[in-house]
């Protein structure tokens, strides 16, 4: 049977905006109150999606989430009709407006992760939702997340699908940002790795002392245990807390692995090579360790640039790529160091640069953009046809953005009760155009 890496890439959402809500996220916190242009958003990323398509890969792509959040308005206190709701929540707390309009459910490397059926001890393929609990913004899109994983992996003889862990700081979990799976090939059982920013348990671990580390080891490990992954399959990493404190967020900020490459900063690990001894010993095939030198590219370099926010495919011919953010070809030592790695003895023989800079401007990459389902065969015959991307779908959604997107966005804009009409609207079209059912508070 064949298997495949599938990418399932976040729709942005039409109330795109840049409202400076996640500390420790330098770009997002540094480009607080620009102007947005959801329009061009959304298409940059179908753009990418669909060039994916194109090389012959697996490409689906995700719904984003009811933007502004009436719910949880409503849920905290907030009453009247929906224009009062909004009003009234802009005037007394624009702050928790604002955290309830963001459109981050588009970095879908946040939405859960995901554990192959080669790798789970039932044979099934097993998604956790993350509940992103370190921000108030994120903290709620789990359940919708949660819905619209269930409409398009819907086979429970294929698909498990398990509840977000508990929202307690304990249990941060941000998700695929924070894990990869390593493996000789996609069918084969590979190495998961997960990687953490501190450990709730053991208070004498090191952790980050100007930003927050969001994913704890309880919570990697409480994933492990759902996922039914085995000791000689998993490896636990700490994430150096000194990058942290520079800007790096997850760990796709300063690592990427895909089959047996792992590509990473220097800085970007405690015990390293400990770690990746550990990492070859459980492996079945010989691992490329890359490893970034900071001579070469100094971590706020990588932090600017994205170079491990990039996504490293394996393309039908074998050969591996690189899918960077055009920022990477716009910083010269990142440009240099990308321009010599495909010469270097290693799968990774291209690089192509895609212009995704709106969701850049956020902190979130072309990995970001992405949520990995490596699949068989018959696993990907069970899902949600309506979703994968082709010539007919890209045309399609393309449409729909024209059709409901504004290009201009500012944050006065989030209280704007015409906002939440054209949203609304183009959600519930949306749903019927991947065929997802009623994923939404305002559709039940
Ligand atoms: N994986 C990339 C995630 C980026 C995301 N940015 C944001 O939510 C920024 C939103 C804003 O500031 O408007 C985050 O930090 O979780």
């Amino acid at each position: 049977m064949k298997h495949f890496e599938a990418n399932f890439d976040g729709l942005v959402g039409p109330t795109h905006n840049y409202a400076g809500l996640s500390f420790g996220n330098v770009a997002s916190q540094s480009n607080a109150a620009l102007t947005s242009n959801p329009k061009d958003a959304a298409k940059q990323g179908l753009k990418k999606a669909k060039a994916l398509a194109d090389m012959g890969m697996v490409q689906g792509m995700l719904a984003p989430q009811e933007r502004p959040d009436l719910h949880t308005l409503r849920r905290i206190g907030f009453s009247g009709t929906d224009a009062e709701v909004l009003q009234k929540a802009a005037q007394q707390a624009p702050a928790l407006l604002q955290a309830c309009c963001s459109a981050s459910s588009m970095w879908t490397a946040n939405a859960a992760t995901v554990s192959p059926s080669a790798d789970t001890r039932d044979g099934k393929l097993h998604f956790t939702p993350a509940n992103l609990v370190d921000k108030l913004h994120r903290s709620i899109e789990p359940s919708t997340t949660g819905n619209i994983l269930k409409a398009i992996f819907a086979d429970s003889r294929h698909f498990h699908h398990h509840e977000h862990l508990p929202e307690h700081p304990s249990f941060g979990d941000e998700g695929a940002a924070n894990h990869t799976r390593l493996c000789s090939d996609y069918g084969r059982a590979g190495v998961e790795v997960f990687v953490y920013g501190r450990a709730v348990t053991s208070q004498d671990m090191p952790a980050p002392k100007k930003y927050p580390a969001r994913q704890t080891l309880e919570a990697s490990q409480a994933v492990a245990r759902l996922h039914q992954l085995e000791d000689d399959n998993t490896v636990f990493m700490q994430q150096n807390p000194d990058v942290i404190d520079q800007g790096v967020f997850h760990n796709d900020v300063i690592a990427v692995g895909n089959q047996n490459v792992l590509f990473y900063h220097e800085q970007a690990f405690l015990h390293t090579q400990e770690k990746l001894a550990e990492i070859q010993r459980k492996m079945d095939t010989d691992m490329h360790f890359i490893e970034v030198p900071t001579a070469k590219v100094g971590v706020q370099d990588a932090v600017k640039s994205y170079l491990f926010n990039t996504q490293i495919i394996t393309l039908p011919n074998g050969e591996m790529a690189i899918i960077a953010p055009t920022d990477c070809e716009e910083n010269a030592a990142v440009h240099a160091y990308l321009t010599e790695l495909v010469t270097f003895n290693t799968p990774i023989k291209k690089v192509h640069y895609f212009d995704v800079k709106q969701s850049m401007q956020n902190g979130g990459g072309p990995a970001c953009l992405r949520l990995r389902v490596a699949m068989n065969e018959a696993e990907l015959a069970a899902v949600n046809p309506n979703v994968m991307m082709n010539d007919a779908l890209f045309s399609r959604l393309n449409q729909w953005v024209d059709k409901h997107y504004r290009d201009r966005l500012t944050i006065a804009d989030l209280a704007d009760p015409q906002l939440l009409v054209e949203s609304r609207t183009a959600l519930d079209e949306l749903t019927q155009i991947m065929k997802l059912g009623s994923v939404y508070q305002f559709q039940r």
